[in-house]
């Protein structure tokens, strides 16, 4: 259910006449195989990808399938940037975890133990999902990872509350209540906020499980930029509260015009800009513990269009993130 990432998937354009001043990502990134007892972190700052190929929550929840194939146009996507690291930071691939034969409550697994061992070496994690099944993969291996005494907050833009019961069979409509159920079991708090909800989107079951569960949330009209004080104060407030963050970005919490490329899109989504805006806020606080991109199908998208806003919102992410 795991493979490194293979010799040679990160190419791109090469400005060989401009020697190491054209460096580009692809020719910077270093391959980190998990197969292998992870060995600690040695630069200064260590960012690693870890991808998560599943789709199997998205068929589950009857959306449209494809987010398997997320990881490998999220790479592709990336690959060209412009390196603008500083020599202290590495820059990693940790290869993927593959759902396979439907079984992702394994894959869940599996990629909680990827998960683990990052955070436990003090790698700065990026999961590159998969469907938001991502999250409760991504979920288990924090729990294993952080001390009982440190408060975790969530942070999930997302059109949707993915708050759905899991009774059934857990699927991308069902990590977080999973989450807040895991965490209220072990009498811990479940700080949860959700940012881009649309209203036509979740269902007043999922309104109601939200109140039940004390999730905090914002509506997908209220994200603007011109109500950034707003937002800032809200968020702030938000992370006073707790130790560390986990962010997760839904991709579908954008305008379709924007992110096209996903099972469920959003015409009247959040613009990449507030979102960009608010990333900038988490990082800066300092408590940033780990975060995943979620839902991107390449299949559907447009001219790589979502693929590509997912790669920017992560180069600045990464950029932002290692010089805390
Ligand atoms: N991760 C998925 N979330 C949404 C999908 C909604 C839809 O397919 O319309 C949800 O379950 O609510
Ligand atoms: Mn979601
Ligand atoms: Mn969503």
């Amino acid at each position: 259910m795991y493979k490194p990432t293979e010799a040679g998937t990160w190419k791109g354009r090469v400005d060989a006449a401009d020697g190491v001043e054209g460096k580009r990502w692809h020719q910077g990134i270093q391959l980190l195989d998990l197969s292998k007892e992870t060995e600690p972190a040695t630069a200064e700052q260590a960012i690693v990808f870890l991808g998560f190929c599943c789709d199997e929550g998205v068929r589950r929840n009857q959306g449209r399938e494809g987010a398997v194939q997320g990881p490998s146009a999220l790479r592709q996507a990336m690959a060209s940037f412009a390196w603008h690291l500083e020599d202290d930071t590495a820059l990693l691939d940790a290869g993927d975890v593959y759902c396979t034969n439907q079984n992702l409550e394994e894959a869940q697994k599996q990629l909680g133990k990827k998960v683990h061992s990052l955070l436990a070496n003090t790698y700065k994690t990026i999961v590159l999902g998969g469907g938001h099944e991502t999250a409760y993969g991504h979920f288990s291996g924090i729990k294993q990872a952080l001390p009982a005494d440190k408060q975790l907050g969530i942070i999930n833009f997302d059109a949707h509350f993915d708050l759905r019961s899991y009774e059934k069979q857990p699927s991308s409509g069902s990590p977080f209540l999973q989450i807040a159920d895991d965490l209220i079991k072990n009498n811990q708090e479940f700080n949860y906020l959700c940012l881009g909800i649309q209203q036509y989107g979740n269902t007043q079951k999922l309104f109601k499980t939200a109140e039940e569960y004390g999730a905090d949330y914002v509506f997908a009209p209220a994200m603007q930029v011109y109500n950034f004080e707003a937002l800032r104060e809200k968020l702030q407030q938000f992370i006073a509260l707790v130790d560390v963050l986990y962010v997760s970005i839904d991709l579908d919490v954008f305008a379709a015009a924007y992110a096209p490329g996903v099972s469920a899109p959003a015409a009247l989504g959040i613009h990449p800009e507030i979102a960009l805006i608010l990333l900038q806020e988490i990082i800066s606080s300092g408590k940033l513990l780990t975060l995943d991109v979620v839902e991107l199908n390449p299949s559907l998208d447009v001219d790589s269009r979502t693929a590509r806003l997912a790669a920017s919102l992560l180069y600045h992410v990464v950029q932002q993130w290692s010089q805390i």
